[in-house]
C-alpha cells in the first residue's frame, strides 16, 4: 500500500466522496473505511496490482474507489438502491469496477458474472456474516485470501463480542480456512473486528 509521511493514500482520480488529496494521492481514511483501518492497525496488509476482488458490501463505493486504485478489478455487490445509485457513479470513472446489484446470501444469481477471486472483502452488517463469506469460497482462489470486516452487533447482541468473534472465527475454520490474523478495528470502528483468511 502507499502512504505519504505515514498517512494511507491510493493512486487514482481524486473527487469521488470529497476525500483530500496529498501529492497528487487520494487520502483513504480509517474512519471511513474499515479496510484502510486494518492498515493502519497492521501495516502488513497489502493489494497487489493484479489481484481480482470480490467485495460483498460495496455500499457507496468509498472504499470500493481505493481498491480499485490499487487492484486489477473489483466486483462490487450491494443489495440497496440508494447506494447502488452512487455506485454506479464511481464505476463510470473506474472502469476497473463492475457493480452488481444483487443480494449477497443469494450467489448463486450472480455467479454467472464471476471470476475466480485472490481477495473476498466482506462488509455486511448482517446476523450471518460467516454464512455469507462460506457461500462466496467456490469463487475463491485456493490460497486466495478473505477479509471480513465482522460486526459483532448484528450477529447476537446477547453474546459479547469476544464470544461472537470467538464463534466466527471457528465456523470459518471448520469451512476450510486458515485465520492468519484477526484483530479489532478499535479505536477506528467500535465493536468491529477483521479477520483475515486463507483458503486452504
Ligand atoms: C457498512 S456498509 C459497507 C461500507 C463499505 N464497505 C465501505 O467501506 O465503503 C454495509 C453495506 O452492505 C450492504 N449489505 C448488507 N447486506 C447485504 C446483502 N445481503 N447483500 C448485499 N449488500 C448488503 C448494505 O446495504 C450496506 O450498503
Amino acid at each position: 500500500m502507499i502512504s505519504i509521511d505515514g498517512t494511507l493514500v491510493s493512486a487514482g482520480e481524486g473527487g469521488v466522496y470529497g476525500e483530500r488529496m496529498v501529492g497528487g494521492h487520494r487520502v483513504w481514511d480509517p474512519y471511513r473505511s474499515k479496510l484502510s483501518a486494518l492498515w493502519y492497525l497492521d501495516k502488513s496488509t497489502d493489494l497487489s496490482s493484479d489481484a481480482v476482488v470480490l467485495y460483498l458490501g460495496a455500499a457507496n463505493g468509498t472504499t470500493v474507489s481505493h481498491v480499485a486504485d490499487y487492484v486489477e478489478s473489483v466486483y462490487a455487490v450491494e443489495f440497496a438502491p440508494r447506494p447502488m445509485q452512487d455506485l454506479l457513479m464511481v464505476a463510470r470513472k473506474r472502469k476497473n469496477i463492475v457493480p452488481i446489484f444483487a443480494d449477497a446470501t443469494q450467489p448463486q444469481r450472480y455467479a454467472p458474472l464471476l471470476e475466480a477471486a485472490d481477495i473476498i472483502y466482506q462488509d455486511v452488517a448482517q446476523p450471518n456474516q460467516a454464512g455469507i463469506a462460506i457461500k462466496h469460497l467456490p469463487f475463491l482462489k485456493k490460497g486466495g485470501v478473505l477479509i471480513l470486516m465482522l460486526k459483532t452487533r448484528s450477529v447476537d447482541i446477547r453474546k459479547s463480542p469476544e464470544e461472537v468473534f470467538a464463534d466466527t472465527c471457528e465456523e470459518l475454520s471448520r469451512a476450510g480456512l486458515r485465520v492468519q490474523k484477526s484483530l479489532w478495528l478499535s479505536p477506528y470502528h467500535a465493536d468491529h473486528a477483521a479477520i483475515v483468511c486463507e483458503r486452504l
